[in-house]
């Protein structure tokens, strides 16, 4: 249930009286969490999930990135973080990101990214009920090949692996055949200290999350292999009307 003050809209078959003299059906929406160590696969898995079942994919690094290019109140302090390498304080994330959920009372969505502290959890508790949290469980060296073969499309935040899933044309974009960056982070020697971050950061997290009974967490070294035990998951999970969110039926 997304709370929107008193008015609450989800996690139920409701109907809306349209201007159109149409009335909206509200299929049952689908709320997730993606979690995982950097180069677990979150983004892979995210957008595979976005298309097969059309929720809408969700990234806090996404909205971090927009606000800043429009030089928003939030954007601009968030920026003097990132610049410093450092996560954005939760109330600047709580303030980027709720608000925009809160528009997205009629949508199915996955979240990536979001929360990173328990005290966002606990923020994003408060305005919605999840469904669903999908952890990844990645080993150590699997992370570290990955993250050190990682080429990204910054504008638009498409991700490559040269051995996985290589560009079409090497050191450009598919789409807009710009060049690809590697962040300095991505690199080895960075990895031990974002791993170890990431495992403190996340227990109080997935342990909020397991007491609700809601945590799925998927352990492997191959995305390939994990994702048809996702997709079987979330079939089961996701009812087949939640693909287009709204059905427009004429007003008896
Ligand atoms: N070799 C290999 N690379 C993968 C696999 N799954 C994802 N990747 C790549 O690993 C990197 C990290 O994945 P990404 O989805 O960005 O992880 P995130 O940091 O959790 O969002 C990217 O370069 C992906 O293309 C896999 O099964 N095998
Ligand atoms: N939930 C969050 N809490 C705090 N900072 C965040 C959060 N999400 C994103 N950010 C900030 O935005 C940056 C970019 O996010 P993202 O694209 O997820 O990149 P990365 O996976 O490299 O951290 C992060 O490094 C962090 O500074």
């Amino acid at each position: 249930m997304l709370r929107n003050g008193t008015a609450s809209v989800r996690n139920d078959t409701d109907t809306v009286r349209g201007v159109a003299g149409y009335k909206w059906r509200m299929a049952k929406l689908f709320r997730a969490v993606i979690m995982g160590p950097p180069g677990s696969g979150k983004g892979t898995i995210s957008e595979r999930i976005a298309q097969r079942f059309a929720l809408t994919r969700l990234s806090s690094g996404d909205f971090v990135r927009e606000n800043i290019a429009a030089n928003t109140d939030a954007g601009v302090l968030a920026k003097t973080y990132i610049e410093r390498g450092l996560l954005v304080p939760d109330h600047v994330m709580t303030r980027l990101l709720l608000p925009r959920l809160e528009e997205m009372t009629r949508h199915s969505w996955l979240m990536d990214g979001f929360p990173r502290t328990l005290a966002q959890a606990k923020a994003l508790n408060s305005t919605c009920d999840l469904d669903l949290v999908i952890s990844l469980n990645i080993p150590y060296e699997t992370l570290k090949e990955r993250l050190s073969d990682r080429w990204i499309h910054p504008a638009s935040g498409r991700v490559y692996n040269m051995g996985f899933n290589p560009p079409h044309v090497q050191g450009r974009d598919d789409i807009s055949g710009e060049p690809l960056i590697q962040h300095d982070d991505d690199k080895p020697e960075a990895l031990v200290a974002r791993l170890r971050h990431y495992k403190d950061m996340a227990k109080p997290i997935i342990d909020l999350y397991k007491s609700k009974g809601i945590l799925h967490t998927f352990s492997g070294t191959e995305t390939d292999r994990i994702w048809p035990y996702i997709n079987s998951l979330l079939s089961t999970k996701i009812p087949s009307t939640s693909q287009t969110d709204t059905q427009r039926i004429p007003m008896p």
